[in-house]
């Protein structure tokens, strides 16, 4: 496989590295040579010595022995070309490009078929989270009637920090930014604008229609305040940017608005710059898809994995290898109850009757059994 990278910013540059590093494991599941032979962007890159780069994106769709384009460029212009260019070639294209496939799937999809070309694009939504393909494919039994959830990293993070760190709407803004989650043109988050675009590709696949963008309304949350926050607390909610997408008697609700959101809710307690999805269907009923939703690797890693895919449908093999080596996993933190204080490293301790109770820090099992050996005491192992 030879592949080709357009687009070397926050997720491409992710994309060579993750392809570089896992090189011979994803070689070996594909059963032939995983080969980056072009990196290409504006600005010169430090790329591995075998990578060819360029700045002109020709290069690499009129290269004949490039069989995946991988645009990572972004914007409906120069991507949109470079997309469609590729697949009259028949070259597979993997993108990440949510705008682009909200307003030209139907034609990007036509032309893929047309000329018997893959088109992937799970970064798209969610970032590293699988749930187009679940929307698509593993729930294909299932009518779904609503997809809801919180599809914006960004707008997410900055509702967090605003929350739980007092910041206010530019601080929080600056530290997204920082992290790479935020949009070249940043409005795209902050309107809500990002999230109708993922929440038009979920429904397309989920509910099997074309949708067109310009009918779904979507509003950010630059209104939203802190004050607005705090009420909504006082009333036992928190409020979060919720893209939803409803089969209605007639037609389809589709939208994207601040919402207030019960706190006891799983959504209400999604944040930072995390993404959650949850499907309601008519037969599994509930499902939900939570994860990392924007940054460097984690949306490299659907990219890759959709690399991989133009060239393995079927992965419903189990030619592995066997290993013998199996230990517990003793490296974690552990509750431990005693009936005397204790001389331990830890993070959490309170005492009740009789009972001390310490959340130790994170420590070898056969170590902290030592510091215990003249105690009588009860020990289980906390996750995190
Ligand atoms: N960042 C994230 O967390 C996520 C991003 N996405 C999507 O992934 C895509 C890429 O995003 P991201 O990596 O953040 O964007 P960046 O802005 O970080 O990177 C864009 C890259 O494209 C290059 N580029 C721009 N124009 C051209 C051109 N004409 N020819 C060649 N290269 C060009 C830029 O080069 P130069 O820097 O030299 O100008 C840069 O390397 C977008 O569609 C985005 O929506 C999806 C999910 C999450
Ligand atoms: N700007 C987007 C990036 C991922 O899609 C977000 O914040 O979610």
């Amino acid at each position: 496989m030879k592949i080709g990278v357009i687009g070397l910013g926050t997720v491409g540059f992710g994309a060579v590295e993750i392809l570089t590093q896992q090189k011979e494991r994803l070689e070996k599941q594909i059963g032939e040579e995983v080969i980056v032979k072009y990196g290409c962007s504006l600005d010169e890159v430090t790329l591995p010595e075998e990578i060819i780069y360029t700045q002109d994106f020709h290069d690499v769709i009129n290269d004949e022995e490039i069989d995946v384009v991988v645009e990572l460029i972004g914007g409906t212009t120069i991507a949109k070309t470079i997309i469609l260019e590729a697949l009259k070639k028949g070259k597979h294209v993997v993108t990440a490009n949510k705008a682009l496939i909200a307003h030209d799937g139907q034609e990007i999809f036509e032309t893929a078929s047309q000329h018997n070309a893959k088109i992937y694009y799970e970064a798209a939504v969610g970032g590293g989270i699988p749930v187009v393909v679940p929307a698509k494919e593993d729930l294909i039994a299932n009518e779904i009637e609503k997809i809801e959830g919180i599809l914006n990293g960004t707008t997410n993070f900055i509702l967090t920090l605003m929350e739980t760190d007092n910041l206010d709407f530019d601080e929080a803004l600056t530290i997204a930014d920082g992290l790479g989650f935020v949009e070249a043109d940043a409005s795209l988050d902050l309107d809500g604008i990002d999230a109708a675009h993922k929440i038009q590709i979920l429904a397309m696949n989920a509910f099997e229609m074309f949708f067109d963008f310009n009918k779904i309304q979507a509003t950010g949350i630059r209104n939203v305040t802190k004050k607005d926050m705090d009420y909504a607390k006082k009333l036992g909610y928190r409020i979060k940017l919720i893209a939803q997408a409803k089969k209605l008697d007639k037609g389809y609700g589709i939208d994207v608005s601040p919402t207030l959101i019960g706190i006891k809710d799983i959504v209400a307690n999604v944040n930072q710059a995390y993404n959650v999805v949850e499907i309601t269907c008519n037969y599994l009923e509930n499902v939900i898809f939570y994860g990392k939703g924007a940054g460097r690797y984690v949306t490299a890693s659907a990219v890759v994995s959709d690399i991989i895919k133009t060239h393995k449908q079927d992965m419903w093999k189990h030619d592995y290898q066997y290993e013998e080596c199996i230990y517990p996993i003793t490296y974690s933190k552990y509750y431990v109850r005693c009936d005397h204080p204790l001389d331990i490293d830890y993070e959490t301790y309170f005492s009740q009757d009789k009972d001390h109770i310490y959340i130790t820090n994170k420590i070898e099992l056969d170590e902290l059994q030592k510091q215990l050996q003249n105690e009588t005491y009860n020990l289980f192992k906390v996750r995190g």
